[in-house]
């Protein structure tokens, strides 16, 4: 179904309708029915006819103004056949409301009736034509109603089509053929053609339409080739023993041309002549309804001639009505099909052939775009009698089938086209042509495919399906750019089809449409008709392009063609690369009215295109910054989504890494402050131990225990180093600081050891009271700096933390520079406090100095006797070795008062030693 919003088609009007049936009472959602009218108001029959009365006023008119009216879409219904009446078809779901109106009802078995019970669809539908015809419509009225007013305009110039649609079975071949006496529009049309050219025809066959809208002149030998064709396809239509009626049964209308002809002497002198040309051959053919009257044609003619549908009296009056004064015209005509997807010359092959055997004809475009079949057979024909006879011929070598429905089923499009050339007077050189062109086209029925059980009419009803379909989408999309004027226009698809490429011309411009629906009021086949109407209701909607012939190009042809030379305008194709633009001719020799009317029609075109292209060109415009404004906005987006996922990324991934980082200087920090409460403890313990211990048994006490390296340590400031390694600059800061705090802790080491050094000293014998105390005033400093330096380094630690986490918290560098400044002061403040320590060291060195220096002092004052002197480290047990003299030596009593047993306290020793 059709999605367009802005258009009536398929909208509900169940509000509109609710009084002619009812609403459902329940409050449901869905319509019962759906109107399917035009989305703009249809004209009145009253307005047909004065339309009609006005002629040709209300053509220039509907011209100038570019084009407004709408498509004509005629609905035929047909009559039900006894068949179908006793099968029980007649269900009353196809109802006239009035000459535009219709109502389908969905009988009891069809899908459409079971998806409204389903809810999901209405069962009423209301559909507005242009006019509606029903099953007691006749031929004659029909024609009247649809192609009459069509061959007027066509005699004047214009290109027109009328295309039937419909499901398969539904009167599409009858109402454009017909059948025995109840002739179609198509042979309505070539007499009611030949019946206006009355007198006017122009019987040479030097002229010929080619390509898309050409004329060729032809050569005295193309002429000749020309007239033996033709005369061999009408004498196929010749055969004695076979009368124009017995094969058609087209009586009717050969007896309209008969009455015609009869009355037309004048035209009949002209085909004479023709006839001369043609040096006799087929001369019993070529003459008109009289050459092929033989006695059985006749015969049947005369037996029908009650109902003949033009009387010679309303002949007589329309004979040259509405016709360019002096010009003369040349009838020619073909007839092609499409069946699947190829194109078959009908007047070219002979009929034995089946189709896929037949050369398929080539679609072209000319040099203009415009669409056209190549090498088609065009034959001049002279009266309605040889038109029908080709039609005859085409019509044998068409593709009819056998189906479930119609046991005479068209199986292709058939295109049936009537090219008018009209010849303006002068010589042969001077004379110049316009061609206007009358197609019909008898569109193959839709069809379901599951109904068809031979592959060969699946296959075509496929392809019917499928071309029919693309039909459907062109008009659609014709209509979405009526509807849509200041939106950039939807590509029309023309060219997914053969057919909808063959009536291009007619959707753009170069003519005007007119489309017949034909359905059936069979209740089986409702949803199909259902369907073909919804398709039809778009079509409605359609309004004619503007016509090519109101183009500036056009009117300059106008003003150019008397002074062109006639042979200039029919090039081949291969020729008409050269152009003649330079060949213009001098505008002073036209009709000065002629010329002023041409410039009104000129301006008013300037006009129009250019309030054309400025709606365009604000609407690209618009369009444009719409466009732009989307594209920024988007980009912007894009840039703020991008920007902050990559943010996000890398806080992440620093984070991460801070993470690490942090986890390493926590565990490393406490590591190290652990090892350093250690050391500390072992030191505090030994001092203590030492203090207790006294001077004299300073020489068994082991050395202080080395500061173990701490393997664990240095792995993971390796580690830390290496995950620090790969981080931004901020990382580097840390790595800085840890590398300081790695130097310090060397010092701290090295400082440590030189401190164990210098209590090893103080382990030698004899220290004065005074070097003791200060000794243990500059440990105790020592000690009180080491436990600085932890604080100070646990606050390092603290810092860093805090460092660490104000990188977390925000990632800009000034925070982390200021963390990393105040963790460089605390280092500072640790080397002061490491200074300090050493210094402190220092003293105690010299301290240490004298007190060697006194002891060496005292040694000297020892007698020579006397033994060596013990070593200083000597075992404590080895004191009871010694001799008694020995014994009572001050040095011998320093080194007793060190000795651990019995532990002497540090005061005696003071008291005794005198410094
Ligand atoms: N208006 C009418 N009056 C009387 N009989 C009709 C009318 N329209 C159609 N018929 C008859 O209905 C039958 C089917 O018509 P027709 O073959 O023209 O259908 P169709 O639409 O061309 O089918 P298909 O698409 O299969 O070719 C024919 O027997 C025809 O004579």
């Amino acid at each position: 179904d059709e999605e367009e919003g802005g258009a009536a088609v398929f909208e509900s009007t169940a509000a509109d309708v609710a009084g002619l049936m009812g609403s459902r009472g329940c409050g449901a959602a869905l319509p019962e029915i759906s109107l399917i009218s035009p989305g703009l108001e249809p004209p009145t029959p009253q307005k047909q006819k004065a339309q009609l009365k006005t002629g040709m006023e209300r053509q220039g008119s509907a011209e100038e103004e570019g084009g407004s009216e709408r498509v004509k879409v005629y609905l035929r219904i047909r009559p039900l056949t006894e068949a179908e009446k006793e099968k029980g078809e007649e269900q009353g779901c196809v109802c006239v409301q009035n000459e535009e109106t219709l109502m389908l009802t969905a009988p009891k078995n069809s899908y459409n009736m079971k998806s409204s019970e389903r809810g999901i669809a209405p069962n009423v539908h209301k559909f507005t034509f242009t006019q509606i015809s029903g099953p007691e419509t006749t031929q004659q009225e029909f024609f009247e109603r649809t192609m009459k007013e069509m061959v007027g305009d066509v005699l004047r110039g214009e290109n027109r089509l009328l295309y039937t649609y419909g499901v398969t079975n539904s009167g599409k071949t009858y109402t454009i053929q017909g059948t025995g006496r109840e002739a179609g529009l198509l042979p309505r049309a070539l007499v009611s053609v030949f019946r206006k050219l009355q007198g006017r025809l122009y019987g040479t066959l030097d002229l010929k339409p080619v390509l898309c809208q050409e004329v060729r002149w032809l050569n005295s030998s193309e002429v000749r080739a020309e007239e033996i064709r033709r005369d061999g396809l009408l004498k196929e239509t010749c055969n004695p023993g076979q009368s124009i009626a017995e094969t058609t049964g087209y009586a009717g209308e050969e007896r309209e041309a008969l009455k015609w002809k009869n009355s037309s002497r004048k035209e009949e002198s002209v085909v004479s002549q023709n006839s001369r040309l043609q040096g006799g051959a087929g001369v019993s053919c070529d003459s008109g309804i009289g050459g092929i009257s033989t006695a059985s044609c006749t015969a049947t003619q005369l037996e029908d001639s009650d109902s003949v549908c033009l009387d010679s009296d309303s002949m007589s009056q329309s004979a040259g009505e509405g016709l360019e004064e002096g010009v003369r015209f040349s009838v020619w005509v073909s007839f092609f099909e499409i069946y699947n997807e190829f194109l078959y010359d009908l007047l070219d092959a002979p009929p034995s052939l089946q189709p896929r055997k037949r050369p398929p004809l080539r679609l072209c475009d000319d040099r203009h775009g415009n669409p056209y079949v190549k090498d088609l057979t065009w034959v001049q024909v002279r009266s309605a009698d040889e038109a029908w006879k080709v039609l005859r011929v085409g019509r044998r070598n068409q593709s009819f089938a056998s189906t479930h429905l119609n046991h005479n089923s068209s199986r292709s499009h058939s295109i049936f086209s009537i090219r008018i050339l009209h010849v303006h007077p002068g010589s042969q050189s001077e004379q110049s042509t316009r061609i206007s062109e009358l197609t019909v086209c008898d569109l193959a029925g839709s069809e379901r495919c599951k109904d068809q059980r031979s592959g060969e009419r699946m296959k075509e009803a496929n392809n019917i399906n499928t071309s029919l379909h693309t039909l459907g989408r062109c008009i659609s999309a014709l209509r979405h750019n009526q509807n849509n004027r200041s939106r950039p226009p939807m590509v029309v698809p023309f060219r997914d089809s053969k057919l909808t490429r063959v009536l291009q011309g007619f959707f753009s411009g170069r003519g005007r449409s007119c489309m017949v629906v034909n359905i059936n009021p069979c209740a089986s086949t409702y949803d199909e008709t259902l369907q073909a109407l919804k398709f039809s209701a778009i079509a409605t909607q359609l309004v004619h392009g503007p016509s090519t012939k109101t183009r500036v190009a056009y009117i300059l042809s106008l003003l150019r063609e008397p002074a062109l030379r006639a042979s200039e305008s029919t090039l081949m194709e291969e020729e008409e690369e050269e152009g003649s633009e330079d060949e213009e001719g001098d505008i002073t020799m036209f009709d000065s009215e002629a010329l002023l009317r041409a410039i009104n029609v000129l301006k008013r075109e300037v006009q129009r295109q250019r309030q054309e292209k400025e709606a365009l060109e604000a609407s690209v415009r618009e369009q444009v910054c719409g466009e732009m404004m989307e594209i920024i906005t988007r980009m912007e987006n894009d840039f703020s989504e991008t920007l902050e996922t990559q943010r996000a990324l890398v806080e992440e991934r620093y984070e991460d890494k801070l993470n690490t980082l942090q986890k390493s200087l926590k565990r490393f920090y406490s590591q190290e402050i652990e090892d350093r409460d250690e050391q500390i403890a072992q030191l505090t313990a030994e001092l203590k131990e030492r203090r207790t211990a006294g001077p004299g048994e300073a020489v068994g006490v082991a050395p202080p225990p080395e500061v173990p390296s701490n393997p664990d340590g240095l792995r993971r400031s390796q580690r830390l180093a290496s995950s620090c390694s790969s981080s931004s600059s901020q990382v580097g800061e840390l790595n800085r600081v840890r590398a300081e705090l790695d130097q310090c802790r060397a010092e701290l080491l090295e400082k440590t050891q030189e401190l164990r050094r210098y209590q090893g000293l103080l382990s030698l014998p004899a220290p004065t009271g005074t070097l003791t105390a200060s000794v243990d005033r500059k440990l105790e400093e020592g000690q009180r700096n080491l436990r600085q330096l932890r604080a100070d380094l646990q606050r390092l630690g603290v810092d860093l933390q805090a460092a660490e986490r104000a990188c977390c918290r925000n990632t800009s560098g000034e925070r982390l520079r200021h963390a990393l400044t105040a963790a460089d002061d605390t280092l500072a403040k640790q080397d002061q406090s490491l200074v300090e320590l050493q210094n402190s060291l220092l003293l105690v060195k010299m301290d240490l100095r004298k007190k060697t220096e006194s002891l060496a002092q005292l040694q000297a004052q020892r007698p020579p006797a006397a033994p060596p002197a013990p070593p200083a480290r000597a075992p404590a047990g080895r004191g009871g070795a010694r001799s008694p003299a020995a014994r009572n030596t001050p040095y011998a009593r320093v080194l007793r008062s060190r000795q651990p047993t019995p532990p002497p306290s540090p005061s005696p020793l003071r008291r005794r030693v005198n410094y």
